[in-house]
């Protein structure tokens, strides 16, 4: 099964999904957090998350926006071979993010549209036929740190926009997390257990 947290950053969606795969253990449900672009070692996702959050570090003064798009869709087709297709079968897959991001960031960051398009075509072809069984879009009136507010707002609006396009043809939970992290989980909880 598969199950993904989608939101903008700094809605609460790695910490989520963290405390539930922790309370889930607890109760003997097989679980694997997976986050996009990839965050184990020695693997070209980990590296592309790398390169994203420091690429002055590795000496690149900027990155366009189609090519940071087209990095991501690389650690995609990475991270779904080496980290989501081998435990697909035995575990439930707690997916941070997912081909949402690549769409919703891109369309933010101002790509033309038949560029996106284009782009998206190649992102789904990364995941074969697999489909979430449910996407739990983390929603927030703000940030929890307030830093980029304006470009935050744009991302919220882009990501309730696309959640209500797909929600024809997909089971998209939009969860509220402006109270308590402990709140949020035990939500989520009941609806995973109720599924
Ligand atoms: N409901 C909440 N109230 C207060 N702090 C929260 C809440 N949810 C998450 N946090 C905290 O906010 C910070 C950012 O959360 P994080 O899970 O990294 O967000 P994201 O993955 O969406 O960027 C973390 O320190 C986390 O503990
Ligand atoms: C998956 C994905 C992430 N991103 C961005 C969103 C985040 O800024 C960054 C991932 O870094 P991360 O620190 O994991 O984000 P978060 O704040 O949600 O925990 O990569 C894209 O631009 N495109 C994508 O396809």
């Amino acid at each position: 099964m598969l199950v993904v947290f989608e939101g903008p950053d700094n809605v609460g969606k790695t910490t989520i999904s963290e405390n539930v795969s922790k309370q889930l253990k607890k109760d003997n449900i097989p679980t694997q957090n997976v986050a996009f672009p990839g965050n184990q070692h020695g693997t070209l996702g980990r590296f592309i998350y790398e390169l994203h959050h420091k690429h002055n570090y590795y000496n690149i003064n900027h990155i366009p926006q189609i090519s940071l798009r087209l990095l991501h869709v690389a650690a995609h087709f990475d991270t779904i071979n080496t980290s989501i297709l081998p435990v697909i079968d035995k575990k439930l897959v707690l997916l941070d993010r997912h081909w949402w991001s690549t769409f919703v960031y891109g369309k933010v960051g101002g790509i033309k549209r038949e560029v996106l398009d284009k782009i998206m075509e190649i992102e789904k072809m990364a995941w074969k036929d697999i489909e979430p069984d449910i996407i739990f879009l983390i929603n927030r009136k703000k940030p929890i740190e307030i830093r980029k507010n304006q470009k935050w707002m744009k991302l919220r609006a882009e990501y309730l926009k696309l959640a209500k396009r797909e929600s024809v043809k997909k089971n998209i939970i939009k969860i509220e997390n402006d109270n308590t992290i402990e709140e949020t989980t035990q939500n989520i909880i009941s609806i995973l257990k109720a599924y």
